[in-house]
């Protein structure tokens, strides 16, 4: 790797629209050199201002310009960005993570490639504390999330079972089950229990439970964990943005400060 490590981000919505800003300000030892996106114009549009504009690449070729490649992209396209970045020995960001779940042999393929895989927090918090509770013996993890009805609505799961949340006025559990099932059933809403199994004790023993809430503004995840060493209970509040509802302001900022982590003399926090 150069000195400064040179990124590309995959996807230009309420994530990767938000890093492209904060890495065009600034971040020492970080350079913003590349994106790949859905439709250049307005990606052109998008980064009008930006002091240093990146490339905007093909999937396929943001691997030759950079050495940490970061997708903020839909989950439909994950493989796609995943295998360029893998195959390649890339450091690999994703925010998609539930999907990595039926695709663990892409941590396989990044061993033989030499990239890395390297899962931010995203809209969760705590995963230093499970991760560390995870060396030892834990008896169980779950984590409850409760969205606003428009934040869950068109998720597979409710689409194949029939479930209607737009118009309930009270709390309704929409989903009970382990965090594989959930990642599956909800693609885009709960990568924050894909990223707590696979910090913790995997997607089998973690357990999910989803509310529509329309009593709530905010994404709110709690995680319970009780282990041998700790007893965990961790609540996140997260104010939706504003390009994407299902999305956490917080996401944004902590796949920075994720990016920050690689390259500071300084790093608080396992
Ligand atoms: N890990 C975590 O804690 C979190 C993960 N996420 C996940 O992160 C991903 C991105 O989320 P958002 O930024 O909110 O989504 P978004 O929908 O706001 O942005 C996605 C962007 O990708 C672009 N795109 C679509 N097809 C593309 C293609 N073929 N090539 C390049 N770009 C393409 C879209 O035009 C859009 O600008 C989603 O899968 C979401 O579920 C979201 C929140 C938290
Ligand atoms: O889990 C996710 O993918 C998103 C989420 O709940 C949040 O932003 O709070």
């Amino acid at each position: 790797m150069s000195e400064t490590y040179t990124v590309g981000i995959v996807g230009l919505g309420a994530i990767g629209l938000e890093l492209a800003r904060a890495l065009d300000k600034g971040v020492p030892g970080l350079k913003l050199t590349a994106v790949a996106v859905r439709d250049a114009e307005k990606a052109r549009a998008a980064m009008k201002d930006f002091k240093d504009r990146p490339l905007i690449l093909d999937i396929a070729k943001l691997p030759r310009e950079c050495d940490i490649i970061v997708e903020a992209a839909p989950s439909a396209i994950f493989e796609e960005v995943a295998t360029a970045a893998i195959e390649s020995g890339c450091v690999f960001v994703p925010s998609s993570c539930g999907q990595l779940l039926p695709r663990m042999h892409l941590v396989e393929r990044a061993k033989e490639t030499g990239a890395r895989i390297i899962v931010p927090t995203g809209a969760l918090l705590g995963l230093d504390a499970v991760r560390a509770a995870a060396e030892g013996e834990v008896e169980s993890v779950t984590i409850q999330t409760r969205k606003p009805p428009r934040g869950l609505e068109g998720a597979p799961y409710l689409v194949q079972n029939n479930i209607q949340v737009l118009g309930i006025n009270e709390p309704t559990l929409v989903f009970k089950g382990n965090a594989f099932d959930a990642a599956k059933g909800f693609p885009a809403n709960v990568n924050v229990a894909a990223a707590l199994a696979m910090a913790g004790v995997g997607p089998e023993r973690t357990m999910v439970e989803i509310w529509a809430d329309p009593g709530v503004t905010r994404n709110t995840h709690t995680i319970k964990v009780e282990a041998a060493a700790a007893r965990l209970t961790m609540t996140i509040e997260n104010v939706p943005t504003e390009a994407n509802p299902r999305t956490g302001k917080i996401t944004g900022l902590s796949i920075l400060a994720c990016l920050r982590g690689l390259v500071s003399t300084l790093k608080v926090g396992s």
